[in-house]
């Protein structure tokens, strides 16, 4: 499932670090670039201890945490370090330079948050910073740094049919969530790379999540579930789906059809209802929608059935009929949920009709089809946070048991750091 997308997000890890580890090298063999016109480091180099050039420097660079006033002790660091990278390497093997200890570790981390003041919001961290953190074999990532990463990754991301606005929104949050940060050694840029990312998806992929079995246990008996969504994308194999999953959870259900449009819709969600031992209350071919969910949620009533699941039409003359027709489903039995089915290979065209179906008749959350046979995810990643509205579960299968819930914490685990 997605595999396409997750193989993509995971080049960003690769595009960062490697881009890190550029400037890591770069920075070792040309230490005076960033501090040749800074008059804190040769301010430095005249105080007494600047002449030490051994790892007692890089533990300097933690005394600075005590005075953090004092831009001495972090700028002439940088020059010993990179006068030995290994200095800046935690596994370094060089003796006299011995990697600084997890104490150093928090000292510099102290000096560096005591020297995060400095940091300009324009022009990205202070040299302070920047010799600081280069002091202790950190490195700072900077806006440049990410620019072709993020290139990367906007590209990977709309290739993979995520909505623009949707792409836009991940690289913000992973621009802001990387610039400005260390890469301390317990953290990989690598790392930070990942969980950036992570944090990103999951932003836009959880909007509105709610929990799905609280609000049918809140509900009053029968909750009235209404499916809607084009022709095709797997609308009535998803309510023979959801009429196993309550079925699972000790909740008795009745089939509708309300798709009275198409010809030959009665006999394929009879079909599902003989084959789950399930009762569908359908009407004639032509009858009233609004009539055959009415007639359901009164047989629900009647026999104290737990859940009703409508289908609904996909299609009609037009587009105005058919919101003209959920508009009188609404009216007639108020259904406790909409969701709104469609199929996770439509990709940006899922996203649009998601759109399209929520402005016109308000859905709760969506049922996305079909993940099992998209590698792309993008209307994974997309449909929550174009329409507000969260996926509820996910279709992985032609089996009435291929249902899963959708869950935004697994889902970003799965695509980013290859769980499963
Ligand atoms: N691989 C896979 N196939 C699915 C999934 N859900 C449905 N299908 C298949 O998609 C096809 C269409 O499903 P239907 O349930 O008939 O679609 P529909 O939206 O109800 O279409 P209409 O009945 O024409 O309105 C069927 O062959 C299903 O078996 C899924 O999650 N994964």
């Amino acid at each position: 499932m997605f595999d396409g997308l997750k193989n993509k997000l995971n080049s960003f890890r690769e595009d960062v670090e490697e881009t890190a580890e550029e400037k890591e090298a770069a920075e070792s063999e040309t230490p005076s670039d960033h501090d040749a016109s800074d008059e804190s480091a040769s301010d430095a180099a005249d105080a007494p201890e600047s002449t030490e050039s051994d790892a007692a420097a890089s533990s300097d660079a933690g005394d600075a945490s005590g005075d953090p006033d004092d831009a001495g002790h972090p700028d002439e660091a940088a020059p010993s370090a990179a006068a030995d990278p290994s200095e800046s390497d935690a596994s370094g093997a060089d003796e006299d330079a011995a990697p600084p200890t997890a104490g150093d570790g928090l000292a510099a981390d102290e000096a560096a948050a005591a020297l995060e003041e400095e940091t300009d919001e324009e022009s990205g961290p202070s040299r302070l910073q920047r010799a600081a953190a280069f002091a202790t074999g950190k490195v700072i990532i900077e806006e440049d740094d990410l620019e072709d990463p993020l290139w990367n990754l906007e590209m990977a991301l709309l290739e993979s049919d995520v909505e623009m606005n949707v792409a836009e929104e991940i690289l913000d949050t992973v621009r802001e969530k990387m610039v400005g940060e260390t890469r301390a050694q317990v953290q990989t840029t690598g790392e930070l790379a990942e969980s950036a990312l992570h944090d990103a998806l999951y932003d836009v992929i959880s909007v509105g999540q709610f929990d799905f079995e609280e609000r049918i246990a809140d509900a009053e008996k029968p909750v009235t579930i209404v499916f809607t969504g084009v022709n095709g994308v797997g609308k009535t194999t998803s309510i023979a789906k959801m009429a196993r999953y309550f079925e699972a959870r000790d909740r008795s259900v009745v089939l509708a059809n309300g798709d009275t449009y198409r010809a030959g819709a009665n006999e394929q969600l009879q079909k599902h209802a003989d084959n789950l031992d399930q009762k569908l209350i359908s009407h004639e071919q032509g009858g009233d929608p609004a009539a055959v969910l009415y007639d359901a949620v009164e047989y629900a009533e009647a026999n104290d059935i737990d859940v009703v699941l409508g289908d609904t039409a996909g299609r009609l003359h037009t587009s105005n009929d058919l919101m003209a027709q959920l508009e009188k489903i609404d009216r007639v039995v108020d259904p406790d949920m909409t969701l709104f089915v469609d199929e996770a290979v439509a990709g940006q065209d899922a996203v649009e009709r998601a759109k399209q179906f929520n402005d016109a008749a308000e859905i709760d959350g969506a049922v996305l089809t079909k993940a099992d046979a998209d590698s792309n995810g993008g209307a994974a990643i997309s449909i929550a946070y174009v329409t507000g509205k969260p996926i509820l579960f996910l279709g992985t299968g032609q089996g009435y048991d291929d249902l899963e819930r959708f869950d935004p914490d697994r889902m970003v685990d799965r695509l980013v750091g290859g769980d499963e």
